[in-house]
């Protein structure tokens, strides 16, 4: 693979339409990346992931280092034929789940010494580590190791810990084994501040990465704050590298975001929500449980491909949560990916026909029940 691995391929407005190339595939941007935090997507096999359309999948370091390690998962030939997913996958650095996971942390510029939540065993989590870490799982996409501090936060903290992120992030750059088809991403941190902000994503321009994430927002943020974040940080990044936005989010936080320059996307909701009975359509959630779904013979949205959306009634749906049936978290999971990679899918095309704003008027019309 030569060249550029971002291709930009259209704009309409500030929304990007691109591609990235990987090792393990091409990603059609703006992309949302299933969570597979411990080489899984929960309840899904990889085919039904697939078959949503999802082109590249998320997993989670701190995880995979505690358990089976990642020394173990090399040693059986990395992640890819370790879970049975040919495509791309992201590794998230660890930094994010030590800091909401990990007990008893301490953090330096070293790095961050933790226990683990799973049997309190202590662990060290450094750039080169995390770095060693990912190498070793054989991410396509490597995030750098960053201090994601919670909000609300003290300014003075926030400004510590984003310094701080650039200093590993240097370090991750002089760590990271280049190679064809692998890339390594900035991650932007700073809070709410737009001067932290800018000084972060200056930062890591000047260490240049083949992609940068905006970090540290949807926890606890909002989603105006955040659009404000992306408003003044999105423009300060490179058009010729992806930008991605972590851990987001709701199909509004997507269009919002997409609308201000993001191209990538992960976030637990599809997964999380439908092992809850909770199923995205085009006229908001509906929560399989309440008992107006109890005789509903129509699917859950025929213009979705996916056997989910379309082969089974609510009602059955309906009765496999209210039985707590596996099959209810199963389907309901394999629905609302695919109801995401349909709107991203539309969202694409959008792009392409310079009709984006009118799909965004018609979204939130949609949402806003006008055309019920
Ligand atoms: N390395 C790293 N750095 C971050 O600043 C970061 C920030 C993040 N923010 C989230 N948000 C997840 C919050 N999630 C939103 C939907 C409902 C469940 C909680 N995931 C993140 C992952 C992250 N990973």
């Amino acid at each position: 693979m030569t060249g550029p691995s971002f291709a930009l391929l259209a704009t309409d407005g500030v929304a990007r339409r691109g591609r990235l190339a990987t090792a393990h595939g091409t990603v059609e941007t703006p992309a949302f990346m299933p969570v597979g935090t411990a080489a899984t997507v929960k309840a899904l096999t990889p085919a039904m992931v697939a078959a949503t359309g999802a082109q590249m999948v998320l997993a989670n370091t701190y995880h995979l280092m505690l358990r089976p390690s990642a020394e173990r998962i090399a040693r059986l030939g990395g992640l890819h034929r370790f879970m049975g997913w040919d495509g791309p996958i992201l590794t998230d650095s660890g930094g994010f789940q030590v800091m909401s996971l990990a007990s008893l942390r301490t953090i330096n510029e070293t790095g961050v010494q933790f226990r683990s939540h799973v049997d309190g065993a202590r662990y060290e989590l450094t750039p080169e580590r995390a770095m060693e870490i990912q190498y070793l799982l054989d991410a396509d996409v490597t995030m750098v190791l960053d201090e994601c501090v919670a909000h609300p936060a003290e300014p003075d903290a926030v400004a510590e810990a984003m310094r701080r992120s650039l200093r590993w992030a240097a370090r991750c750059r002089e760590a990271f084994r280049a190679r064809p088809g692998y890339h390594l991403f900035g991650i932007v941190q700073g809070g709410i501040d737009p001067a932290l902000r800018a000084e972060s994503a200056a930062g890591l321009r000047a260490i240049g990465f083949d992609g940068y994430a905006v970090g540290g927002l949807a926890v606890g943020v909002g989603q105006a704050a955040m659009f404000d974040v992306l408003d003044v940080t999105a423009p300060l990044l490179p058009a010729a590298q992806p930008r991605y936005l972590m851990g987001v989010g709701k199909p509004d936080d997507l269009v919002g975001a997409v609308a201000r320059g993001i191209d990538l996307f992960d976030c637990v909701i599809p997964t999380r929500s439908g092992r809850t009975g909770q199923a995205f359509s085009r006229e908001g959630a509906l929560n399989l449980r309440n008992a107006c779904h109890a005789e509903d013979p129509r699917p859950l949205d025929e213009s979705i491909p996916c056997p989910a959306s379309r082969d089974f009634s609510r009602a059955y749906l309906h009765h496999l949560v209210r039985t707590n049936e596996i099959l209810g978290a199963m389907l309901l999971s394999w629905h609302n990916v695919a109801y995401y990679q349909q709107l991203m899918a539309d969202m694409r095309a959008a792009i392409e026909a310079g009709r984006f704003d009118a799909f965004c008027d018609d979204f939130n019309r949609r949402r806003s029940g006008d055309d019920q």
